[in-house]
């Protein structure tokens, strides 16, 4: 699924119009009729129910009074309201509400009214099955105030549900953020390509089922103006998973080695451990302290080894030939922070270059030592190297606050990217995944289930995994690695329910994902 901003969304629309020539109102119309198969299809309404259709006087309401005459046509009863005369529609709207005019008897205006007065006139209404929202579309450049704040509470107090035509009224489309109120929608018909921000939180919560609608926008034109990201989902997946060769061996589908650890996380590592395991790692080395030793022993495949002293200290030369035998590294989930986690770290980012994850403690590392952020940006000039952060690390390393982080996840992401060349995992319950040289990746994998400590490290280790599987597309193998680990939190969720889906049952459900995709 292609997903793109707002503004590209209005260039595709424009270009279609102005460059290819096609008609304004076809656009319109087709934008209507699909959010018209949507409403009957979801909704089901009654022979004859009355269906409410609330319009605001930008292409949005367009949208809404041509889905009101086709609502007509099939039978049923809309109750057409503008927030405004028609003279303030654009032209291709106006034309739609010359039928309506002719078409439609249930017709109100609320122009002249405050915003009490917009509460009042909506109030005295009889009740409708369903209500259309054709308020705010990607036209919302302001917060909602006032009378379409009246509008949008209106529409959030019946007990009828709500259909959202674009987007739910007062979603900025490209962060996914409130702007004053919005409608809270339980369908979402989404013209063109879904924006990006529909795919983020806390938009998601607001639009219900997302539905995409397709308008008609040519190829070329959506190449031409460029889609900024793909939705992370099972259809994306298909066809990603090469087959391995069958004169694979353990040596050459990857050797995996892992660093952290120490008491007392000592199971964050077993967990990132397993990961890289069941992502088909073919050696796995956990390099930890002697208690993170013997929890990795725990998992017969594993293979560790005491890099750390039973007094925290680092033995350096253990730790050199630990990377000496692996291909990838991953660094971080439970390495501590202290000074011998700060030397382990230097020493992994100043070694000889190999793909790297970056995860957990060692991105804290990262945010809390300049010099250490540097060799971290040295080693990804050379090699491939994910950043994992969740939006707490993710704030530590770009000095700012959690709030401002979750404010705009895609511009924090992209943020960080502008200062080292890496894939950047912004992990949360909507992942972005971003490079510099690539489209965003967003999730739309995994549930609240996953809301557990330990699925990070877990996914840490997939990660090297896929970096052995996709060598010369660190983006793709970081995409792929996210978009299964939540689909295997999916698949546990539906075996054990949301409370139960622990890391270990996320992993014992990551056969059948690979089965289901592997070529
Ligand atoms: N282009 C095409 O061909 C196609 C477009 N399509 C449809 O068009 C929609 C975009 O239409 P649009 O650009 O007319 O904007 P729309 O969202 O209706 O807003 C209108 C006006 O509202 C105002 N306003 C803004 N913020 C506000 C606020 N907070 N509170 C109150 N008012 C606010 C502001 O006007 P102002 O008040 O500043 O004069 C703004 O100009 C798109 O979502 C899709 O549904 C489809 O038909 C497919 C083909
Ligand atoms: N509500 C959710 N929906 C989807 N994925 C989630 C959700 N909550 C957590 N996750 C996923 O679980 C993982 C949590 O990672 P992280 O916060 O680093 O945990 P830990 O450090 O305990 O391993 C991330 O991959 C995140 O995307
Ligand atoms: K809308």
């Amino acid at each position: 699924m292609h997903l793109v901003t707002p503004e590209s969304m209005r260039e595709m629309d424009r270009r279609t119009i102005e460059a290819i020539g096609v008609p304004a109102e076809v656009l319109m119309e087709r934008a209507a009729r699909g959010a018209l198969d949507v409403l009957l299809t979801h909704f089901r309404p009654s022979p004859g129910a009355r269906i409410g259709v609330l319009c605001g006087m930008g292409n949005n309401g367009g949208d809404g009074v041509a889905l009101a005459t086709m609502l007509d046509h099939l039978g049923y009863h809309p109750v057409l309201v503008l927030m405004g005369t028609p003279e303030r529609f654009g032209p291709e709207a106006q034309r739609f509400h010359k039928v309506a005019e002719n078409l439609i008897g249930d017709r109100h205006q609320l122009n002249g009214l405050d915003a009490a007065g917009v509460r009042h006139a909506l109030s005295s209404l009889p009740p409708c099955q369903l209500w259309c929202d054709a308020l705010l579309g990607t036209g919302l450049d302001r917060p909602v105030e006032g009378r379409f704040a009246s509008a949008v509470k209106f529409l959030n107090e019946q007990p009828a549900p709500v259909f959202a035509l674009d987007t739910p009224s007062g979603l900025d489309g490209r962060t996914g953020q409130v702007l004053g109120i919005c409608t809270q929608a339980e369908v979402t018909a989404t013209f063109g390509f879904p924006k990006i921000g529909q795919l983020l939180d806390p938009a998601r919560g607001f639009i219900g089922m997302l539905c995409p609608i397709d308008i008609g926008i040519p190829a070329r034109v959506r190449d031409a103006v460029g889609v900024e990201a793909f939705a992370l989902d099972a259809d994306w997946l298909k066809g990603k998973i090469p087959a391995r060769p069958t004169h694979a061996h353990k040596g050459s589908v990857g050797k995996v080695a892992l660093i952290g650890g120490r008491a007392p996380t000592t199971g964050a590592l077993t967990m990132a451990a397993r990961g890289a395991l069941l992502g088909g790692a073919g050696l796995i080395f956990p390099g930890t302290d002697p208690q993170g030793a013997l929890s990795a022993r725990t998992i017969a495949e594993l293979m560790p080894r005491p890099i750390f002293g039973d007094a925290g200290e680092l033995h350096a030369d253990a730790l050199s030939q630990l990377l000496d035998k692996s291909d990838t590294l991953v660094i971080g989930p439970g390495l501590g922070t202290d000074q011998a986690a700060r030397q382990a770290l230097r020493h992994c980012l100043t070694a000889t270059p190999r793909p790297t994850v970056i995860d957990a403690d060692a991105l804290t590392l990262l945010a809390q030592n300049r010099d250490l952020f540097q060799a971290a940006c040295d080693l990804a000039a050379c090699v491939p190297v994910v950043l994992t952060p969740h939006p707490g690390e993710l704030a530590r390393l770009l000095d700012r606050s959690v709030d401002e982080v979750l404010s705009d996840t895609v511009a924090a992401t992209r943020e960080l990217l502008a200062r080292i060349s890496a894939v950047i995992v912004h992990k949360s319950a909507a992942t972005v995944v971003a490079a510099s040289d690539s489209p965003l990746g967003l999730n739309r994998t995994g549930n609240p289930g996953m809301a557990t400590g330990g699925m990070g490290d877990v996914l840490s280790g997939l990660i090297a995994a896929s970096l052995n599987d996709h060598p010369d597309n660190p983006w793709q193998a970081a995409a792929i690695a996210v978009c299964v680990h939540g689909l295997a939190g999916d698949a546990a969720r539906k075996k054990v329910g949301t409370r139960a889906t622990t890391p270990g049952a996320l992993l014992d459900e990551l056969g059948g994902v690979w089965r289901r995709f592997e070529a």
